[in-house]
């Protein structure tokens, strides 16, 4: 993906880095000027447009657009007109983070377009009136027209992506559930694997290696499923990559025999060793995608039971908009269990276990059947506390607390110990984006470990 990004940005500056060097100096001066002076003016045009439609309105308020999304349009219209060559690759950059943005408020794509058309208009408008060398006021005009349209693309480009990966994921979760026994197909192919391992191995050690017998991983009966089934099964996973890189290096070692003379013993050795080793790694990865995708398709965290992250975005999305178009408060709470690896390296991983199940009990025991419990990370829960502002938030979020600080928790039969917990939350100001409701309530979060842990903080 982020290949793609690089070579998408590369595209867009191999136009606009010679575009903006050939600008004359009093060009790029009317620029700064029109920068300075009407972006305001041009902004407001580029956001009236879009209120007009009921679609886009609902999800920015009209105070919400005042504060927040017009400071940030100026400064976007000020950093496209003036940017000098030295900084074109960091604003590239940064348009990708807007698209991100908007795929995630759902402000569609033609909306910015629609609105961008009408500062490129008021740009016109203000040259029409000015009065200034024709070859300078044609410049402006082609740069800054040229320039948003650059941006707009790169925005553009970000938003196809996330939607992109959004359905990439539906695909992947739907042709996982077609694959109508993942158990049977993660021993099959576990079992192709071992066999062609053992194949290989054997050829090795009894001497029958010639270039017939020593098929290479990838043309192996593993290799074909991996490549035609498995990634598009499971998607570019991080897993999946590995996976190839492994493949990858096990090949190069295999076709890299020199068939024509007898291996030494050391030399097989080395072999057999690498073949191994990369073996097993393959092994494991595949039981954590087999394990990942299964714990994922019912939307649960198989250790804990409560809901995993494959659901967060859309239900946080919804309960934005709720919150918005109701205005209703909305509240979320990041919990995070305190100085848990001690607990892992004391009692050790199953008592660990053990003690997130213990705490995901608790919260499930003290929250509002409205309310959403997410697994967020390893020791980290997230809870969507619907219509709850501050009072109701620190009220239950105290209680949270206060239980699993008092309950304590067995670690071997008659010897327990007490379990503590930092929360970090935010409180839903109007802002479309999700996203920024998660990195307050983290910032908050961390706020609460630094100021000594078992406590509550609010961003
Ligand atoms: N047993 C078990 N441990 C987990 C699981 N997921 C994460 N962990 C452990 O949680 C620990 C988190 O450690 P840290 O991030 O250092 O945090 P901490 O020790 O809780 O310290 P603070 O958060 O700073 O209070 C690590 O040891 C992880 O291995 C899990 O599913 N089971």
């Amino acid at each position: 993906m982020q290949h793609e990004i690089d070579q998408y940005i590369s595209v867009i500056l191999n136009e606009w880095i010679p575009l903006r060097k050939s600008l004359r100096e009093d060009t790029v001066a009317l620029l700064s000027q029109i920068a300075e002076c009407e972006s305001e003016k041009l902004t407001s045009k580029f956001y009236d447009s879009m209120l007009k439609d009921p679609d886009t309105a609902s999800h920015l308020s009209y105070e919400l657009v005042q504060v927040q999304l017009s400071r940030s349009l100026i400064k976007w219209l000020k950093a496209v007109l003036c940017v000098k060559t030295d900084e074109l690759e960091p604003l590239a950059k940064q348009q990708y983070h807007i698209g991100g943005v908007h795929a995630r408020i759902g402000i569609p794509i033609q909306f910015v377009q629609r609105g961008s058309r009408q500062i490129k208009y008021g740009i016109y408008q203000y040259l029409k009136e000015y009065d200034a060398d024709r070859a300078v006021i044609f410049e402006v005009k082609h740069y800054s027209s040229m320039a948003i349209d650059m941006a707009i693309e790169l925005m553009s480009h970000a938003y196809a992506m996330s939607h992109h990966r959004a359905t990439q994921n539906e695909e992947s979760y739907r042709l996982h559930v077609l694959m109508n026994n993942s158990d049977l197909e993660q021993g099959k192919q576990q079992a192709a694997l071992s066999s062609w391992e053992n194949t290989v191995m054997y050829d090795l050690v009894s001497g029958a290696r010639n270039t017939e017998s020593l098929i290479s991983l990838s043309s192996s009966g593993f290799g074909l499923w991996f490549r035609h089934k498995c990634v598009k099964n499971f998607g570019e996973d991080r897993k999946v990559s590995e996976i190839r890189q492994l493949i990858d290096v096990i090949d190069r070692e295999i076709l890299g025999i020199d068939t024509s003379v007898e291996l030494e013993v050391k030399k097989t050795q080395e072999l057999l060793r690498v073949i191994h080793s990369n073996c097993q790694q393959i092994h494991m990865n595949l039981e954590m995608l087999f394990s990942d995708a299964s714990n994922m398709k019912d939307g649960k965290d198989a250790l804990t039971n409560l809901l995993n992250k494959r659901y967060l975005p859309t239900i946080l999305k919804h309960e934005v908009s709720l919150a918005i178009e109701n205005k209703l408060p909305l509240s979320v709470a990041i919990i995070d269990a305190d100085y848990f690896k001690k607990i892992n390296d004391k009692w050790g991983h199953p008592v660990g276990d053990r003690a997130l199940m213990h705490i995901a009990g608790l919260l499930g025991d003290n929250i509002r059947s409205s309310d959403y419990l997410f697994r967020y990370g390893g020791e980290e829960f997230l809870l969507i506390l619907v219509e709850a502002g501050e009072f109701d938030a620190r009220t239950s979020l105290e209680r949270i607390r206060r239980t699993i600080t008092s309950t304590p928790f067995e670690v071997l039969p008659g010897e327990t110990i007490q379990i503590t917990v930092s929360i970090g939350y935010a409180i839903h100001n109007g802002h479309p984006d999700y996203n920024l409701l998660l990195k307050n309530a983290d910032a908050a979060l961390y706020t609460a470990k630094g100021n000594g842990r078992n406590r509550i903080e609010r961003f």
